[in-house]
């Protein structure tokens, strides 16, 4: 038997950036040509996308563990790192996915929606595009950032107009065969349906789907039986039909007690705020409009049973039909008041269920995001410690190649201009004092020194700067102009470069203005 899989936890790893490069432009009588290292390629991400051919999360609970290619390292001469291939996972039409703290971070409706599950590290920029004139030949360059590392659920939750609901063996997957051109499994054993079918009914002009869920039972919307899972995928429908069975032979049954079961499962279910069916707030299961089907009047005792309850059923305001999905009896009149439901509710959706591709945007990567970060006074064994958040300063420690002093210093001159340096003085930090940036697991630890960097400056000339560079006495001056265009042209190119990436709302520091 094809097993299916509707809910699947994924562990996933995107590409690591690869490190940016450290290079020096080398050629016969010019030993120190400039910089040249190139950047590092971006980590490749991974990400889903609805693919109507693919119908269960099968492949997936096989092999959960899914990774993306890293980005390549620069390297010298100006060459880039190649980009990571990202990885591109086919879910079915109708996929949820939450992360770690159950959070629902993207409901896939349509063919072609994505999600970009987890982003690939940037790749770290090289020394040449870190050359400023004040820093005309960096020794160092940016570390690549990891890729994200998520564990994230998936579910699926059926897409259909209309959802039957009631108990096991009532005849949901009869009816749905009699409605439409689905042929589902049909047997006289409970909980013969373990996915939800998909019919396509058509009545009149109006064309709906069908799903039979499968049979609920007392305690479902407590994961009893085959419970939640169920309910979850009645979410999305816009009504629904109870399948009430009269030819049930167990004396602790009838139709009006399976009902008033079914309802009050259908409302202790909580349906997650994501999927408003009418444009504005969730509808609450038991507040969806419903039709009731008696069926199995085919049979005498049958017809009997649904003489006894119509009246009982109507009285509570509830549209009542006569039917038999054996026979195929009085189904038309069920058919085209499903229809009339559906195209109810279509009417009052203002912006229709998307069928078009919804574009989730990425994590991370958000344009214009300021510098923005907390400090906060810890306790560490009785000593103070000075904790610095935020995206930025986090990132800048995990592109920072903390063996290079000259990366280190580059790591403070970003720390200062973003007003961290500040931030930590009016926090009350003194020299010596444990800063930490970052959590307790990839955040690193420093004994604040702010007056250390810019007293070494003074002793060495500004960091960054290579004073061999300036030794050349004996160039012509064709040699000397030649040398300045060029210079000129790369630095343009550096600009050009760490403006894009400023546009792309990773560099939004002054860094290297002044130039
Ligand atoms: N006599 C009669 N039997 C019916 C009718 N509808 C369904 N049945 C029978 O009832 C049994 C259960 O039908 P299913 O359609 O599989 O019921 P279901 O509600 O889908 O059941 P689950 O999938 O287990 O939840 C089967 O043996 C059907 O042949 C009907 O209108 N009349
Ligand atoms: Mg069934």
């Amino acid at each position: 038997m094809a097993a299916f899989v509707d809910r699947v936890v994924l562990h996933l790893t995107a590409g690591n950036g690869g490190h940016g490069c450290v290079s020096v432009h080398r050629e016969k009588f010019k030993p120190l040509g400039g910089p040249d290292g190139g950047d590092g390629g971006d980590g490749g991400d991974i990400t889903l996308v609805v693919d109507s051919q693919t119908t269960t999360l099968l492949d997936y609970h096989h092999a959960p563990h899914r990774s993306a290619e890293n980005g390549q390292p620069g390297m010298g001469d100006h060459r880039e790192g190649k980009n990571g291939q990202s990885l591109v996972l086919p879910v079915p039409d109708g996929t949820v996915v939450k992360d770690e703290q159950g959070n629902i971070v993207a409901d896939l409706v349509g063919e072609g929606a994505t999600y970009v599950a987890a982003a690939g590290g940037q790749g770290g920029l090289g020394n040449a595009a870190l050359a400023s004139v004040k820093r005309k030949a960096p020794g160092f360059a940016l570390l690549g950032l990891p890729g994200e590392s998520r564990d994230l659920t998936l579910e699926i939750k059926t897409v259909a107009d209309v959802a039957l609901v009631g108990f096991p063996s009532a005849g949901k997957s009869s009816l749905i065969a009699a409605l439409s051109a689905a042929r589902p499994k049909i047997a006289d054993y409970p909980f013969t349906t373990l996915v939800p079918n998909l019919g396509v009914v058509q009545a009149g002009d109006v064309r709906f789907t069908v799903a039979d869920v499968p049979g609920l039972i007392p305690g479902a919307s407590e994961g009893r039986g085959l419970g939640l899972e169920f309910l979850r995928h009645v979410e999305r429908c816009a009504a629904l039909v109870h399948v009430l069975d009269c030819g049930s032979l167990e004396s602790d049954r009838d139709p009006i007690a399976d009902f008033e079961a079914i309802e009050a499962e259908l409302e202790a279910y909580a349906v997650e705020p994501v999927f408003s069916q009418g444009g504005e707030g969730v509808v609450p299961l038991n507040e969806r409009p419903r039709l009731i089907a008696l069926n199995k009047t085919d049979l005498p005792e049958g017809a009997a049973m649904a003489d006894m309850v119509r009246d009982e059923l109507e009285g509570r305001g509830l549209r009542v039909f006569d039917i038999s999905a054996l026979a195929r009896e009085g189904l038309d009149a069920l058919k085209y008041a499903m229809a009339e439901l559906v195209a109810e509710a279509r009417s009052r959706v203002v912006e229709p269920v998307p069928a078009a591709p919804v574009e989730v945007p990425r994590r991370h990567r958000r344009r214009g995001e300021r510098a923005e970060f907390t400090i906060r006074r810890e306790e560490r064994n009785l000593e103070p410690l000075f904790r610095v958040r935020g995206e930025k300063p986090e990132r800048w420690v995990a592109q920072t190649d903390f063996q290079n002093d000259e990366a280190i210093g580059y790591l403070a001159d970003r720390l200062q201009r973003a007003g961290v340096e500040d931030g930590l003085f009016k926090a009350g930090a003194r020299p010596g004092d444990a800063v930490v940036i970052g959590d307790d697991v990839t955040g690193v630890v420093f004994d604040w020194e702010p007056t250390l960097s810019a007293g070494a400056e003074l002793l060495a000339g500004p960091r960054g700067t290579d004073l061999r560079l300036d030794e050349r006495t004996r160039a012509t001056r064709a040699e000397k102009r030649a040398e300045q265009d060029a210079r000129r042209a790369a630095r343009a190119a550096t600009r050009a470069e760490m403006e894009a990436e400023r546009r792309s709302g990773l560099w939004t520091d002054t860094d290297d203005r002044e130039g």
